[in-house]
């Protein structure tokens, strides 16, 4: 089992030390490589998704991931930002299946932004398009304007799109997961106002009639972003484009205590995968050591599970994870009154401690 191990920047470093510590207890045997990604590449190589690092995640058979981006890099053409690694990955591999499970655990109930009857017991999965929709149609640029409110002055543009396939695919994967779960699809579009979400929406309920046993309803972004905070467990699994998701996904972590809680997969047809937390880099906090491990910790259970068929393993890093919770291990994003505060490399240190040392054991 090879991993390739990509770090990335920012807290990217601190977290991913945490994730492959835990890997490194699990009694398994990787082959682990890692590699320079997104502003670190830029640096050393001058672009953030270098070929070495592309082939080596191409070659593995899954890749654990950090994040990537700075400000100091907001100047820089958008080929060379360090966000065009993660996309790039994402569009090499072919990961168009963006898992991003936002629980809320019994001990961060109080840490979650909503009151704690709407999120005890809260379990949604966000299936989310990934190499699709406005983040990578085409055309995109800049240019005089010819028409509009402003002709002859400069704009900028970009393009949403999605082909029936695409839309097919994604809507399969959230119908077969659903089966698995509360048999319940919320698919999130903009039907009323985009041609691109009135496809999407054909397309799913097309789809939909081949699970009958699934009940699937449509719901605009703007009432999901309400609705996710007035009753999320109204949901089960939401699917939607790479856009909303992104942004849906985000306001999905608050439910769950913080974006440090929140995994995530990516899968590509074959279940190759790349697993990395749902949020990013962190300037703000980079270099403190006070961020969050969890959520990666979390994508390197999903990564077990998914991608190198290691399911009790998976289970073991999870129920570990659940005993620091228990224990009253916090981190700053999660803490609450009466837990204790500890660093991003104290909270990797416990969840190993549980692994090794506890009856956290196999099954
Ligand atoms: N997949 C990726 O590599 C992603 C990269 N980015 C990039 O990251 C950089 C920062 O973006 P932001 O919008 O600030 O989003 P962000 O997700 O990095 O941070 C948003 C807020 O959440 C906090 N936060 C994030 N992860 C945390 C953790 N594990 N523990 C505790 N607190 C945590 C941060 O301190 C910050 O206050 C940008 O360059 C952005 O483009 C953003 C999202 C995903
Ligand atoms: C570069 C961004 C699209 C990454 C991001 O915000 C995400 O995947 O959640
Ligand atoms: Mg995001």
């Amino acid at each position: 089992m090879k991993i390739a191990i990509l770090p990335g920047d920012g807290i990217g470093t601190e977290i991913v030390a945490e994730a492959v510590k835990v890997l490194n207890v699990l009694d398994l045997k990787f082959e682990m490589e890692t590699a320079l990604v997104g502003g670190a590449a830029y640096e050393a190589h001058g672009h953030p998704l270098p070929e070495s690092t592309l082939k080596l995640a191409k070659e593995a058979d899954a890749v654990l991931f950090g994040a990537v981006g700075d400000w100091k890099y907001d100047k820089l053409d958008r080929p060379l930002r360090p966000e065009q690694a993660v996309l790039g990955l994402r569009k090499n591999l072919g990961l168009f299946a963006n898992f991003r499970p936002a629980i809320c655990y019994d001990e961060l109930v109080s840490a979650s932004s909503l009151k704690p009857e709407l999120v005890a017991g809260l379990d949604i999965l966000i299936i989310r398009e990934l190499t699709g929709d406005i983040y990578f149609g085409q055309p995109r640029g800049r240019r005089t304007a010819l028409d509009g409110h402003f002709p002859g002055a400069e704009e900028a543009f970009d393009t949403m799109r999605y082909s029936r396939p695409e839309i097919e695919r994604i809507a399969r994967v959230a119908f077969e997961a659903a089966r698995k779960r509360n048999k319940h699809v919320t698919s999130v579009d903009k039907a009323n106002v985009l041609e691109t979400f009135q496809l999407w929406k054909d397309v799913v309920t097309e789809v939909g009639k081949d699970y009958p046993d699934v009940t699937l309803d449509h719901m605009y972004v703007d009432n999901a972003a309400m609705q996710l905070v007035k009753q999320p467990k109204f949901f089960d699994v939401v699917v939607t484009g790479n856009m909303f998701g992104d942004i849906l996904s985000d306001e999905a972590a608050m439910l769950t205590g913080s974006i440090g809680m929140l995994p995530s997969a990516s899968l590509n047809a074959s279940g190759q995968g790349l697993y990395e937390p749902s949020h990013g880099s962190a300037p703000d906090i980079a270099g403190k050591g006070v961020a969050n491990p969890l959520a990666t910790i979390l994508s390197a259970a999903m990564m077990l599970r998914f991608t190198l068929n290691q399911p009790d393993a998976a289970g073991r890093i999870e129920r570990a994870v659940k005993h620091v919770l228990a224990s009253g291990l916090r981190t700053g994003d999660i803490w609450s009154e009466g837990s204790t505060r500890v660093g991003t490399r104290e909270m990797g240190d416990a969840v190993v401690a549980a692994i090794t040392t506890t009856k956290i054991t196999k099954g």
